[in-house]
């Protein structure tokens, strides 16, 4: 698999004892925007919890940024998510620090060291998501779009292989989401590979793209129809 940044083969989830999602063949290739998709339940943060090793793999062939999901050991994992940029629904920033300060948090638990280049770096991802003016602020005085924004730059610090975004635009209007789409839009089309839980279909028909749906414990590749 060449250009392959995650492979599941004939993979099942399970939560606990549960049987959620099985027979999964999945392939997602470097620079692809994909969508997950399905009805609440269905297993769509399951699946992301798999992938970045919350949820052990415990059937089928699984590989994720050069990992083997069946052997992933516990120490590893810190090393996984560091090849992968994690976003969540409810933003998981400190809210005692300001935006740059949440960002240095993360360089320096990853061992970045170097100011200089600790501060270029953040100015970089700020820019990316527009955010560049706001690095001073505490992240409580942002709109929920910009605390998104801000989430985003922070899963680019380690120029990730693979980005991971579970249900990103959960929490936000229409108009916001819209906003948030078209950072993840723009980093997609500066090289970035993303994986997409969502249940917002507006945005599926305004930005679409490769759509896998969880559903009846399988995934399905599903097309989307034009006009
Ligand atoms: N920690 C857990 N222990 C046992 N079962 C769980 C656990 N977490 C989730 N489940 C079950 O796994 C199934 C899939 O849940 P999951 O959260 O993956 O779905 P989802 O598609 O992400 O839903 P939502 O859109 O509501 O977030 C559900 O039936 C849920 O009850």
């Amino acid at each position: 698999m060449p250009d392959s940044v995650l492979y599941l083969k004939n993979a099942s989830i399970y939560q606990r004892e549960n049987l959620i999602l099985s027979e999964i063949n999945v392939t997602i290739n470097k620079g692809d925007f994909v969508y997950l998709i399905g009805k609440t339940g269905t297993g769509k943060s399951s699946f992301m919890k798999t992938l970045y090793g919350d949820i052990p793999l415990r059937e089928g062939e699984g590989s994720i940024v050069d990992f083997d999901l069946r052997a992933l050991k516990e120490k590893q994992i810190p090393f996984l998510r560091r090849k992968l940029g994690i976003v969540f629904q409810d933003f998981k920033l400190l809210n005692d620090r300001t935006v740059k300060e949440n960002l240095l948090f993360i360089l320096k638990a990853t061992g970045w060291v170097d100011q200089k280049a600790m501060n270029s770096k953040i100015d970089e991802v700020l820019s990316k998501v527009d955010m560049k003016d706001s690095g001073n602020k505490f992240t409580y005085q942002l709109s929920g779009g910009e605390q998104q924004r801000v989430a985003i730059a922070r899963a680019l610090l380690n120029d990730p292989e693979l980005i991971l975004a579970d249900e990103p635009t959960g929490n936000l209007d229409p108009q916001t989401s819209v906003e948030v789409m078209e950072v993840l839009q723009d980093i997609n089309k500066q090289g970035n590979t993303i994986l997409m839980a969502t249940h917002d279909y507006a945005l599926l028909l305004k930005y679409p793209s490769k759509t896998l749906k969880c559903d009846g414990n399988k995934v399905f590749e599903v097309v989307q129809r034009k006009g």
